[in-house]
């Protein structure tokens, strides 16, 4: 049975990967891991930072709410532990501003330091200046009520992308990853492979050496049909 949206439901138990992991994939960055993971996972360019510059990771608690309603945000704070990331999603499209600084403040004394929406946050520079990190839908001040049931830790499709509860959520300036966690071991082995390759190119290309030599591209480019020209009247009619 799919638990896909399911409403009216709280899972306790979620797998979880450890801190060390957790580190390593926010060091690596979204644009690594998304690449290690063959470029799979990566949510919605419209899900956008509130803050600059902080690079985040952590095991997903999802949240599955009703438009308007943010009842399910105060359920699933019991449910965090240091390290998680709530992940929100609602079950037909809503920018209200479901989530604030006095819900932030909430999962804070619990261990959990970002939020990632598919809805709308509000009280953003109060979030900023208590160093709480949001990636949203939208910015926006229209209050939510507390009457329906949504549910933690159903699989919810955020962002466009289905996010199981304990997947491992990357996110930084560029955006939002989410990897399933059975695979996340994987993922991190190749994205920290791939962040090692990187280095030695961006030491090659700030020596000078062109990516054309670097990356063998002259031979293609010329099978392509790429042809050179000293001057524009060198091309025939
Ligand atoms: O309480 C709410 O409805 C959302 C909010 O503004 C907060 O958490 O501060
Ligand atoms: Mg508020």
């Amino acid at each position: 049975m799919s638990l896909v949206n399911k409403k009216g439901v709280v899972i306790r138990n979620i797998p979880r990967s450890t801190t060390d992991v957790i580190k390593s994939f926010a060091r690596a960055g979204v644009a690594t891991t998304h690449e290690a993971f063959h470029r799979q996972g990566l949510l919605d360019a419209r899900i956008r930072p509130i803050q600059k510059s902080v690079s985040i990771a952590g095991n997903a608690v999802t949240v599955l709410v009703t438009p308007g309603d943010n009842w399910m945000f105060h359920v699933a704070v019991e449910q965090c532990q240091p390290g998680d990331v709530l992940v929100v999603a609602a079950t037909s499209p809503c920018t209200d501003g479901f989530f604030g600084d006095l819900l932030a403040t909430s999962l804070l004394a619990h261990g959990v330091r970002a939020l990632i929406a598919d809805v709308g946050v509000r009280d953003t520079q109060t979030l900023r200046d208590m160093g709480f990190s949001v990636w949203s839908r939208a910015v926006c001040a229209q209050g939510t009520v507390k009457e329906t049931l949504g549910s933690v830790n159903v699989p919810v499709i955020c962002g466009g992308v289905l996010v199981v509860p304990g997947d491992m959520i990357v996110a930084d300036d560029d955006g939002v990853v989410a990897v399933p966690h059975a695979l996340a071991a994987e993922v991190l082995k190749k994205a920290q492979a791939r962040a090692e390759n990187e280095e030695t190119k961006r030491q090659r290309l700030a020596q000078g050496e062109l990516g054309l030599d670097i990356y063998g591209m002259r031979e293609k480019l010329r099978e392509k049909g790429l042809c050179y020209y000293d001057n524009p009247g060198d091309i025939e009619p």
